[in-house]
């Protein structure tokens, strides 16, 4: 008889897998407690039958019961083998006792690997919903990241193209400023051309050509002229009809009589070259002065505004637009004196000064402050000539005498807007008993003096002053103040008798 080999216990490579398995599991469930509830098979007795209720007497664990070889010699030999077949009943019990346990233990680990893997199987199908739903997660955050990525891209394109914009604009406004600053230097250098002459006490231009005199012959002063100085002389006026019996020529209805020389060494051409002259007259004249300005905006365009207080609305250029406008709309004869051209005479107007139209004289001067008598106002300026020269220029009856440098005089005049009437000259005589003349006529060679109206005493508030001294061989002539005049007063001077004719309508 072989006795059966000791059970081997499940411990296969894979078992061990499961008995590990199964120690976890055994955390959470005790396979203790399972045992607990298995139904043992209890040995029985080697003599009664009955099963015992002590431990295993043989088992695989070792504790195998030992047989006396030879057998106890007191029992006889039936007696013997019964034992020994009890005996091995009852290590077969015990063995199929452990081999129960073993089995129920299989089964145990078994359904727990079930339930494990239910669980686990319940795990990866959460799991892999999870992951399906991460899936179209990570799909939708990508779709919304390429759109606001496209959005984005669309906004900083637009934010390009307005900054871009912007700084355009910017650079644009930069250089409008820049000019505009330019052209305020301009103004403020002619406003400063305009300051007040703290020396004469009387505000005034000091312009280019003064301050060329001052530098040269220091400033004037009321002793230093003297009284020989003559008003303007009218040489004639360009004319379209003459009236034989009344001989009066008429411009656009103002006669203008004719007036034999006097004394006053005033270049003369007698009647007859008068008449001549009047008949002969080319009807192309196209310089006519007229006495009734029709400029009722001119007092405010004679005022230079400067861009940045006016919005650029009202600049010179458009002031002279909009004369222009109105000028041929009234359909009047324009006087060349009356353009607002921004010329130099304009120009050296001190700003307390204003240059407006003056009812029945044309253009006039109005002071806006008080001035003492005495005080120099400013010089009478212009371009100075000789005798022949005016005569030359002025009276057709010596045309044939002109050259062709009168004529390009003439042309210049008429070219540039200037009149050519010889209404502007004023004739001081030298000391060597020469006359020479101011002519003021040409707005781009004079000064604002030459805007000076006339007035009978005592409605005259200045005397023209010249001086034998000169610059260059040319005469200075001055005017100042001969009493106190009041602020709103217009600025005038005697002309004298012999500048005006018969039929003059003298205002
Ligand atoms: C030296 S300019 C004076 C400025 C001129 N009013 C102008 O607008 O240019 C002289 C001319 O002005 C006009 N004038 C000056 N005083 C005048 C007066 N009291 N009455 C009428 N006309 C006058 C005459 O046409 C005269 O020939």
């Amino acid at each position: 008889f072989t006795p059966p080999s000791t059970p081997t216990p499940p411990t296969t490579t894979t078992t061990n897998t499961r008995t590990d398995t199964l120690l976890l599991l055994h955390s959470s469930q005790s396979g203790h407690e399972k045992r607990t509830h298995r139904p043992s098979i209890a040995p029985l007795s080697p003599h009664t039958g009955a099963t015992s209720s002590s431990g295993p007497i043989g088992s695989s664990s070792g504790v195998t019961t030992v047989h006396p070889f030879p057998p106890n010699p007191r029992l006889p030999a039936t007696k013997y083998s019964e034992q020994i077949l009890h005996d091995e009943i009852h290590r077969l019990r015990h063995t199929l006792n452990e081999r129960n346990d073993d089995v129920d233990t299989l089964v145990y680990e078994v359904v727990r690997l079930r339930e494990w893997n239910q669980r686990a199987k319940i795990a990866n199908e959460a799991r892999s919903n999870d992951l399906t739903l991460l899936r179209k997660e990570a799909e939708r955050l990508k779709h919304e990241f390429e759109t606001r990525n496209r959005q984005n891209e669309d906004k900083v394109r637009w934010l390009t193209e307005r900054l871009e914009e912007e700084r355009r604009q910017c650079v644009e406004e930069l250089e409008k400023r820049e000019r505009l600053l330019r052209e305020k230097d301009e103004m403020m250098a002619r406003l400063q051309q305009r300051q007040v002459n703290e020396e004469d006490g009387v505000t005034r231009t000091m312009t280019d050509m003064e301050v060329r005199w001052k530098n040269d012959m220091g400033s004037p002063s009321p002793e230093k002229i003297g009284s020989g100085g003559r008003v303007p002389h009218r040489q004639y006026r360009e004319t379209m009809s003459y009236d034989e019996n009344k001989q009066v020529a008429r411009v656009g209805g103002a006669p203008i009589m004719y007036r034999p020389p006097k004394q006053s060494g005033m270049a003369s051409e007698g009647r007859a070259g008068f008449v001549e002259r009047v008949q002969k007259r080319a009807v192309d004249s196209t310089t006519v002065l007229t006495d009734t300005p029709t400029m009722e905006t001119y007092a405010q365009s004679s005022e230079i505004h400067a861009p940045w207080e006016t919005a650029g609305e009202s600049t010179m250029d458009s002031i002279v637009d909009q004369y222009m406008v109105e000028s041929q709309q009234s359909k009047s004869t324009i006087s060349t004196s009356d353009l607002p051209m921004d010329t130099p005479a304009r120009q050296s107007l001190p700003s307390t000064f204003r240059l407006t139209p003056i009812p029945g004289k044309g253009l006039g001067i109005i002071t806006t402050q008080s001035i003492p008598a005495g005080q120099v106002l400013g010089e009478y300026k212009g371009e100075v000539i000789d005798a022949s020269t005016k005569d030359r220029r002025y009276l057709s009856s010596q045309s044939h005498e002109q050259t062709p440098q009168d004529w390009e005089w003439r042309q210049s005049r008429l070219d540039r807007g200037q009149g050519v009437t010889g209404t502007y000259l004023y004739g001081v005589t030298q000391p060597n008993e020469e006359s020479v003349y101011v002519d003021a006529e040409d707005e781009y060679n004079s000064l604002w003096t030459r805007f000076i109206n006339h007035a009978s005493p005592p409605g005259d508030n200045v005397d023209p002053k010249s001086s034998c001294e000169t610059w260059n061989g040319e005469p200075r002539v001055w005017f100042v103040s001969n009493r106190d005049i009041d602020a709103g007063e217009e600025i005038c001077f005697d002309y004298g008798d012999d500048y005006w004719l018969p039929d003059d309508n003298v205002v």
